[in-house]
């Protein structure tokens, strides 16, 4: 439990002319009394990959799951501030959280297919929409798998169990699952840290196509994968957002002491 913050969260702005896709505006987070985000003011770009850094407890899971309100999921929560996407307010009382999360997309940790088919996997959200049309199943199915990179290694068997698939493979299909909606956005929680280097340097290429289509937040406690597939890294401790730039300014050149300890390993 946060018992203690750094003393100041600046706003933090990049100039650049990408489209700011994501605001955080004066965020500030609680379970219960506890607060564990503190007046947090950031934006993300559209169609970029976002990279949330630092020590565990720091809160980065707790804002990622802030983005698509799967935090609204537990008892005792409030927040005051606001979060935007697109312009319009995550917490608008007039704006439905279904139709937030088929535009907020989400990948966990642990990957976690459904006891279904392959195929069934990918429909599933579809099919609870009521779209049963086969042919536009069958074309969301190969475009989703397509997209997560994984379509050449199952399209001969996409009605076999999703768990006979390999870790690697289970995680491409949850992303494909993820973005069968055609979500704007696609959150991941450290989606490699249950896989090996070669399955992780697939979730990373793949990471990189997907930014054609999504503007992406990842949460990652590795900071080489943060270097290598992110455009913007966020560095938060205690609470607190510390530093947010271009990803090689953060690695290569931060501004804060805090920042650099912990990128080159120093603490954490
Ligand atoms: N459901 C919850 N109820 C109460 N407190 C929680 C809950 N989830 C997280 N916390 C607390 O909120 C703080 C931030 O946790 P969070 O998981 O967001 O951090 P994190 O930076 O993502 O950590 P990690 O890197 O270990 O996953 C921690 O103090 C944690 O104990």
């Amino acid at each position: 439990m946060t018992t203690a913050a750094p003393s100041e969260s600046p706003a933090q702005t990049i100039s650049s002319p990408d489209e700011q896709y994501i605001q955080v505006k004066d965020f500030s987070f609680w379970y219960g009394s506890s607060q564990v985000i503190f007046d947090q003011t950031f934006d993300m770009p559209k169609q970029k990959v976002t990279a949330f850094i630092g020590p565990s407890g720091c809160g980065k899971s707790t804002l990622l799951r802030c983005f698509n309100r799967m935090n609204d999921l537990i008892d005792g929560i409030h927040h005051t501030g606001d979060v935007q996407v697109g312009g319009e307010s995550i917490f608008d009382p007039m704006l439905e959280v279904i139709s937030l999360r088929k535009r907020v997309g989400m990948v966990f940790q642990k990957y976690n297919p459904f006891p279904k088919s392959i195929y069934e996997n990918i429909v599933y959200s579809l099919r609870v929409a009521g779209r049963s049309k086969k042919s536009e199943l069958d074309e969301v199915v190969e475009r989703s798998l397509r997209s997560s990179a994984l379509w050449d290694e199952v399209k001969d068997r996409l009605q076999d169990s999703a768990l006979g698939l390999s870790g690697g493979q289970m995680q491409r299909l949850c992303i494909a699952r993820a973005i069968a909606n055609q979500p704007e956005i696609l959150l991941m929680d450290e989606p490699c840290s249950a896989l090996d280097p070669v399955a992780t340097g697939k979730i990373e290429e793949l990471i990189h196509s997907l930014k054609r289509q999504f503007t992406i937040v990842i949460v990652t406690h590795n900071m080489q994968q943060a270097a290598r597939v992110s455009d913007r890294t966020a560095f938060f401790y205690l609470g607190k957002l510390i530093e947010y730039d271009e990803t090689q300014k953060i690695f290569m050149n931060p501004e804060k002491s805090q920042t650099e300890d912990y990128v080159s390993g120093r603490f954490g």
